[in-house]
Formats: C-alpha cells, structure tokens, sequence
C-alpha cells in the first residue's frame, strides 16, 4: 500500500474504497452524456471501463479527474467528499490521469518530462537553479521501483517508442507533491503493438501490486478482461454493469457493450 497523502482529510478513511463515484450525472446542452452512474475502486485493484463510442466514458473520467464538474452526484476519496470538485483538488487528493496524448513533450528528454511545469530548483527567490542531479535521481528511482528499463534518461522523448513514452508518462504521474492512489489512464495501449502493449499492461500490473488503485479506459475487450479485476461497463451514458472480470467472457461483454443489462438475462450484480 501506498503512504496516505499528507492532504487526506482528517478523519478519512484509509481502508475500504480508495474512490467512490455516487451518483454522477453530466449533461452537454440536451445530450445526457452522464447518467446517475455510482461505482468504486479499491487500493491494489485495476478497474477496466469499456463502452462503445459517445458510452460517457471520457466524461466520466474528466469527472473523476475534476477537470468536469458534475450536475449532480459526487466523489468520494478515501471516504471524504471531493470538495471543491477541480483537477487541483483531485490530484491534491492523489488522483492522477493520464490522457491518450500523454502529454508529452517530444524535445524534452525523460527527465525533463517527468518534471515538466513542477521542476525543483534552489537558490534565492528570483535566482533559481534547476536541481538536475536531484531530478535525474529521483526519476532513475521512480522507474527502477516500477521495473521500467529505460537506460539513459537524458535521451529525447522524441526518441522513445510508443510503450517507453507511455511508461515516461506514468512515472511522470508517480513524480507529484502527494503520492497518487488513483492512477487512470485512457487507452494506454490503443497505439501499441503486441509486444509493447504487453509490456505497458505488466508495468500497470505492477502499480497495482504496489497498492495503486488503477483505471483503465479500453476498447481491446479481450485485454481488458484479461488485466482488470472489475469492470465498469458503459451504454448511453449509464452503467450496465460493474462486477468481476471473472463473471464474463469477451462475447458476453460485447454483448452488453451493444444490448445493456439485457444481455446478462438478470440483475446486474451491485
Ligand atoms: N464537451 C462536450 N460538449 C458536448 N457534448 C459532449 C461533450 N463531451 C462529450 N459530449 C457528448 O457526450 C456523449 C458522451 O461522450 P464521451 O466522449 O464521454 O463518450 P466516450 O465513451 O468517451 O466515447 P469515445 O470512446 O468515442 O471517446 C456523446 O454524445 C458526446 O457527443
């Protein structure tokens, strides 16, 4: 398990649920983009979304992530309501999202990416220096604690392949002021090869071995149902289903990905 973030509120619970989503709904104009979706994830688990396109996924997301304010329904972190909900706050709180772009900047080395807009410098105010040594050791520790063999990390990004860059990304999530305990990532391997996407699905693996709780975003059913523990099923922005990985196979997922809760024949399990 993960340290609590030195922000968790006093009196927050630090077992159960690291994230609770109750009751979300969004709405663009007259597209109901959200609707009334609850669900949890627990530390040390890996939660996949899946849902066809325009399901709300993104937008549930961008709620979790507090980039989007909800109309109504809240978020929970460690058991303490999101309040006020903005991306400051939420990643104050530990959580962290890591968007299909990464983000990334091509000209800047590994280093330079990972600490890119929060560098740490020293020297008097007005007059700071950059601390390289510090950031280049704090990086090599970050990526050899999550077993992400990237040799020299003063090489352009630019440089990397597809999974390296998705992995600068990740450890650029890991290097913030609070540890995270959400980490959620939207199609960390829509872009990868076989080989490549295996080795981004080890390393979010690891995260989750490590006490992180991890969402994912994918379309690659199989995958999917392969990496997470639970799964978060989308249609016309409401939840069809949230329940074990176990209780599905990939037909029985597209199924519900295209017909609803229909397609289990029964009650979705809560
Ligand atoms: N900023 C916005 N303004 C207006 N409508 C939006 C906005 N964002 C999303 N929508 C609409 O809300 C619905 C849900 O979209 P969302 O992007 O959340 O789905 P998604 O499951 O992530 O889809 P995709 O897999 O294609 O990214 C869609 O009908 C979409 O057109």
């Amino acid at each position: 398990m993960t340290a609590a973030p030195a922000s968790l509120a006093k009196g927050a619970r630090t077992d159960g649920p690291v994230l609770e989503v109750v009751g979300l709904s969004k709405s663009y104009g007259r597209v109901r983009a959200v609707t009334d979706v609850s669900f949890d994830v627990l530390p040390g688990e890996i939660l996949g979304i899946v849902g066809d396109n325009g399901a709300g996924k993104s937008t549930l997301m961008n709620m979790v992530s507090g980039a989007v304010a909800p109309d109504s329904g809240e978020l929970r972190i460690a058991g303490d309501r999101l309040a006020p909900h903005t991306i400051g706050n939420a990643r104050a709180r530990g959580i962290e999202m890591i968007y299909q772009d990464l983000g990334l900047s091509d000209n800047l080395s590994v280093v330079e990416n990972v600490f890119l807009g929060r560098e740490w410098t020293a020297g008097p105010p007005g007059l700071p220096v950059l601390r390289k040594k510090a950031m280049r050791a704090r990086t090599r520790q970050v990526l050899e604690r999550l077993g992400i063999d990237l040799h020299d990390m003063n090489v352009l990004v630019e440089g990397l392949s597809g999974g390296q860059r998705q992995m600068v990304a990740i450890a650029r999530a890991l290097v913030t002021e609070n540890e995270p305990r959400v980490m959620v990532m939207d199609e960390p391997t829509a872009a990868l090869g076989t080989t490549e996407s295996q080795g981004v699905n080890d390393l979010i693996v690891r995260l989750r071995d490590r006490g992180y709780a991890v969402i994912v975003i994918s379309h690659r059913i199989p995958e999917v149902l392969a990496l997470a523990d639970r799964l978060l099923v989308m249609k016309g922005g409401r939840r069809v289903y949230h329940g074990p990985t176990g209780a599905l196979d990939v037909e029985r997922c597209v199924q519900l990905i295209v017909r609803g809760a229909d397609a289990l024949g029964k009650e979705e399990p809560a």
